[in-house]
């Protein structure tokens, strides 16, 4: 059994579930456990607060765990990196009073700012030279400068939209952060086995992921050009049609170059253009 360590609730939970399943991991439905077990895969999922993450993955209470980069960071985590799973984008930064003037980092020389990642600020400022003093509050560190608690915050920032509402402003981008797969060190060989199958599945997971299938008609005299436009894994698959003027091509295609690439397929004279989601793609 491979056991992972997973967010019980809030930002990682959903993501983190949704690509459990995909990888065809089902779990034994119970309420209220905080350890359930996987139907035909030889995985079992512990549900955690994702600050215990880091440290129950470094200890062995868990082998693997999905935890955000902020959280294995500020950890200082003995747990190996394993995967940037590329959900759950954020960044850390230092934000102001949106009205105070700002010209460098030497602005926090003296100031109190509220955190709940001290071990990340703490580096930053080393690095940077400034000395200023540390608040550590677990949660709504945004609302610390509006009562008085401090003179700027360093918080996880997505949209903005929290920072507008607290009228603060971001001034110092300090880490980028997005959702990690990481392992114990010391797994053994049957655990690493069940872990190479995971990864197996992850990746074929994001490899389709922004894919699609394209399926069209295309007059023969256009084939070229149309093959030109659609590269495909390796190479379009052209099959003929009854009618011998035309043929079938498919492909893969990426999602953002969508519209330009059917655009292009139009004006050549393909018809009958199918597009499908890929679910999965092993290459
Ligand atoms: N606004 C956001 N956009 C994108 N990712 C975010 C955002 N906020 C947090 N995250 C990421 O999701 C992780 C979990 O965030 P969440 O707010 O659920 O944590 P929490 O409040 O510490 O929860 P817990 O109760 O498990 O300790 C963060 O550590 C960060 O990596
Ligand atoms: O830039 P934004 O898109 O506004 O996102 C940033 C906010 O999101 C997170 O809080 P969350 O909403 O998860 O609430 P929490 O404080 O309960 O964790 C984070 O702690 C920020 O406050
Ligand atoms: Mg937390």
């Amino acid at each position: 059994m491979l056991r992972i360590a997973v967010q019980s609730k809030g930002r990682l939970y959903d993501e983190t579930m949704m690509l459990l399943e995909e990888a065809g991991i089902k779990l034994n439905k119970a309420k209220r456990t905080l350890l359930l077990s996987a139907k035909d895969f030889p995985v079992e999922v512990l549900f955690l607060r994702d600050d215990d993450i880091p440290q129950s993955v470094a200890n062995g209470t868990a082998d693997v765990g999905i935890v955000g980069e902020n959280e294995y960071v500020e950890k200082g985590s003995e747990a190996e990196l394993i995967k940037r799973l590329g959900f759950s984008k954020c960044r850390l930064s230092l934000a102001i009073p949106k009205d105070e003037d700002y010209n460098g980092v030497t602005w926090f020389e003296g100031k109190t700012i509220a955190t709940s990642y001290p071990g990340i600020l703490k580096t930053f400022l080393q690095e940077k030279g400034i000395k200023a003093n540390t608040h550590v509050i677990t949660g709504s560190v945004e609302i610390a400068p509006g009562i008085g608690l401090a003179d700027a915050i360093f918080d996880i920032v997505s949209s903005g939209s929290t920072l507008v509402s607290n009228q603060l402003k971001e001034v110092e981008v300090v880490m980028q952060s997005e959702a990690l797969l990481i392992g114990n060190k010391d797994l053994t060989d049957e655990k690493r086995e069940i872990l190479n199958e995971l990864l197996f599945r992850f990746e074929a997971i994001q490899m389709a992921e922004g894919k699609k299938y394209v399926l069209l008609n295309a007059p023969k005299d256009k084939l070229d050009e149309i093959i030109e436009v659609l590269p495909g894994m390796k190479s379009p698959t052209v099959t003929p049609l009854a009618n011998g003027e035309w043929v079938s091509v498919q492909s893969v295609i990426a999602e953002k170059h969508f519209w330009e690439i059917i655009g292009k397929l139009k004006s050549l004279g393909a018809e009958g253009i199918l597009v499908l989601p890929i679910e999965k793609m092993i290459l």
